[in-house]
């Protein structure tokens, strides 16, 4: 089945009032040969910098295909990325659009737009109805759902909020992902949807924190849903754009939210970093995606390796004030690039009696994409390092239904590569005249439809038997060889004194040896590697959140011993095992980077000067709760060039620790992991620390995982 990569187009918003610019934040395009705007679409490589404020001479690059600077509009955006997806939708496959990135970057701004500056929904909802008035052959209708996710909960947002009970979220037999009785209105015309949205709107919840005023405190998923009959194929097309406006990252110290905010600010960012797992877990090859950690990934499967087509637009707020939380974005785009997903055509053939024949047991052969897809799919060419493995199914591809449709032979196609000639008239010849065959030929035959299903089923059955068969055999020979091979190594001496004395060897057939025994090592080495790579993930996947922090942070006193001796290749595989087991920790992302950018540009790498320790005077910790976090943060320059630890470090990079209670330090956070363990490990956790295993260097270690007191603590 052809592959899609995710779309990512980044978009910087301009300085808001009272905000302080500082240019740290940066959008680069090669300038067209007209000498195109800055704010332009890039024609070449458009990238986005980031300067370290410690050391102005580091910045970091991140390239996208879409790059939008301060000066960009809403119609630019629409025309460049979203636009080419409206034909995308009419040929009948799923669209997920998404807006990330830390509250108030602008996400909101992007998708809704104010009323003079329309942002991409309107824009979609005008565009789905300018091209449905051009599809002649089509009887196409159009039907909007619209719903939210507050606090991991899903709720209808075109019902009156009072009557909104919280909708489950399933799945049906074939593993699609749907939300139970949400409600899907049909909208004839654009008013029409006007008045349902913007009645919609005001049931969404929203609320004011000192970074926005009007702060989405939910996620909110809008579907536009096509719905395209062919009267003469006797077809139904299906085809969904999902616009998803995701809530805001949050950073409590920035946000200033109250406790009563702190729930909803806890379930954002958890759900928000559910999505990083997922994303990272994607990228590893992992036999095991976390979807069901949360609605909000659960709902987005489909996006995310799954079978529509994604654009992932990521907002960023400039000045240096937001650095950390554009580097985790700009990290959380960079993976979500490599995330493959495979797109499928959703058509229904509505003919009422026409049984399933065996030709519909075959894999469905990939109908080409329409032309006007191209330039959405370039960046699919190849699998990328760490993209996403691709399962192989023993059983012959059925064409399945899907939840949203009712009956009928409902068929999942999947949706070829560019390169192709449009598909909508071959999809109606291709259809016709394979259905004339079908009609006639089983007909033919003279059986009941008991009989041809009962034929059907054994065929399956025995095709199904037979592969399992094959499978087993061959696994039991390669076993077989394995083992041979082995004892052979065991009994025999070294085949080069067996066979080659030594002296007999001619200089060509030593070389060719010598070469052969190195592609080898390197193949086993690599071997190992992967094994290795694939281990740790499932081994993350089963410790206890206490246990993860503990092996992260042995991998992290590794690497800093490495980075250390200027080992940094070494030091930065250690950093990456490390964040196996932390994948949200911010500080460890941020060290990774820093190290791939000198690793990659051959510099030498210079830690961060370590934070003065701070007094172990308990008095003094309890005084200043504020500063008990921004221990494990970042130090950065503040504008008069002074170093420290002062107020402005400690507004950096807080908004995945801020489960953790503002009182909690980490010596209260170590006393609960020792309250937690047995006399033995805690003997054994001392010897550690007293070796060094355990760092407690604060500016390296983040403890990001909370434990279930202090995850009380922060929610009551
Ligand atoms: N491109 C832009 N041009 C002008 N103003 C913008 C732009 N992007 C955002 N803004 C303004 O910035 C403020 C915050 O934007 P917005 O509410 O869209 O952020 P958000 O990311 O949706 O925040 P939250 O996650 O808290 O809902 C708003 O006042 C908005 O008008």
């Amino acid at each position: 089945m052809a592959t899609h990569k995710v779309k990512i187009a980044a978009r910087l918003r301009p300085k808001i009032q009272g905000e302080l610019d500082d240019d740290s934040v940066q959008i680069h395009h090669p300038t067209d040969n007209t000498g195109g705007s800055s704010s332009s679409l890039a024609l070449g490589v458009s990238y986005i910098s980031v300067t370290n404020p410690r050391d102005p001479s580091q910045v970091f690059k991140f390239p996208f295909s879409s790059c939008y600077g301060q000066d960009s509009n809403q119609e630019e955006i629409f025309r460049n990325d979203v636009e080419p997806l409206i034909d995308v939708v009419y040929s009948g496959v799923t669209v997920t659009i998404f807006a990330y990135g830390v509250t108030s970057s602008g996400k909101t701004h992007t998708m809704q737009g104010t009323k003079t500056d329309p942002g991409v929904i309107p824009r979609v909802v005008q565009a789905m109805f300018e091209k449905k008035g051009q599809l002649l052959q089509y009887q196409t209708s159009l039907s909007v759902s619209y719903m939210e996710i507050y606090k991991d909960e899903v709720y209808d947002l075109l019902v009156t909020r009072e009557n909104a009970p919280k909708l489950p979220v399933r799945e049906n037999d074939v593993g699609m992902v749907f939300v139970a009785n949400l409600t899907s209105t049909p909208i004839p015309s654009i008013e029409d949807f006007e008045t349902i949205y913007n009645q919609a709107t005001k049931h969404r919840s929203v609320g004011a924190t000192n970074l926005n005023r009007a702060s989405s405190r939910s996620h909110a998923v809008l579907t536009i849903e096509a719905t395209m009959v062919d009267a003469v194929a006797n077809t139904t097309l299906t085809g969904k754009i999902n616009l998803v406006d995701l809530a805001g990252s949050e950073n409590n110290k920035l946000t200033g939210n109250d406790p009563s905010r702190m729930a909803e600010s806890s379930a954002i960012n958890k759900s928000l970093s559910v999505l990083g797992q997922v994303v990272h877990a994607l990228n590893q090859g992992a036999s095991r995606i976390p979807y069901r950690n949360s609605k909000l990934t659960r709902i987005l499967q489909d996006a995310l390796g799954g079978h529509s087509v994604g654009l992932l637009i990521c907002n960023l707020a400039p000045g240096t004030k937001f650095r950390q939380d554009t580097l985790n974005t700009l990290n959380f785009a960079v993976r979500t690039k490599n995330v493959e997903n495979r797109p499928v055509v959703n058509e229904r053939d509505n003919r009422p009696t026409l049984k399933p024949h065996f030709a519909a047991l075959q894999p469905p052969v990939p109908k080409p994409a329409p032309a006007l897809l191209q330039p959405i799919s370039t960046a699919g060419s190849s699998a990328a390092p760490g993209a996403m493995r691709s399962r192989a199914s023993l059983v012959p591809v059925p064409r399945v239904p899907r939840a949203s449709m009712l009956s009928g032979a409902n068929l999942y196609q999947s949706f070829g590569l560019p390169g192709a000639a449009p598909v909508r008239r071959n999809v109606i010849n291709e259809k016709s005249s394979e259905g004339e065959g079908d009609r006639s030929g089983s007909m033919g035959f003279g059986m009941t439809e008991k009989e041809i299903d009962e034929r059907i089923s054994k065929a399956v059955e025995a095709e199904v038997a037979r592969r399992l068969a094959e499978r087993e055999r061959e696994r039991l020979a390669e076993e077989q060889r394995s083992k041979e091979i082995e004892q052979e190594a065991s009994k025999s001496p070294p085949i080069k004194e067996k066979t080659l004395p030594s002296g007999v060897l001619t200089p060509l057939l030593k070389r060719h040896k010598d070469l052969d025994d190195e592609l080898k090592n390197r193949l086993h080495e690599l071997e190992r590697k992967f094994e290795r790579g694939s281990k740790e993930t499932q081994l993350a996947d089963v410790l206890s959140p206490v246990s993860k922090k503990k092996t992260g942070r042995a991998y992290v006193a590794l690497a800093r011993a490495h980075s250390e001796k200027g080992d940094l290749q070494v030091a930065l595989d250690l950093y990456r095992k490390a964040e196996t087991y932390v994948p949200d920790n911010i500080k460890l992302k941020e060290r990774i980077i820093e190290i791939e950018w000198s690793v990659k540009n051959g510099k030498q790498y210079v830690p961060s000067p370590k934070p003065p320790k701070k007094a172990k005077n308990k008095k003094k910790k309890v005084k200043q709760p504020e500063n008990v976090e921004s221990e494990d943060h970042m130090v950065v320059d503040d504008q008069d060039g002074a170093k420290g630890k002062g107020k402005k470090g400690a507004e950096f990079g807080m908004e995945l620790t801020n489960t953790e209670s503002p009182n909690k330090s980490k010596r209260h956070l170590d006393s609960e992991i020792d309250s937690a363990q047995t006399p033995l490990k805690r003997q054994k956790r001392a010897v550690n620390i007293a070796d060094g295993v355990e760092s407690d260097d604060e500016d390296e270690w983040v403890p990001s995982a909370p434990t279930r007191k202090s995850k009380r603590k922060a929610v009551t």
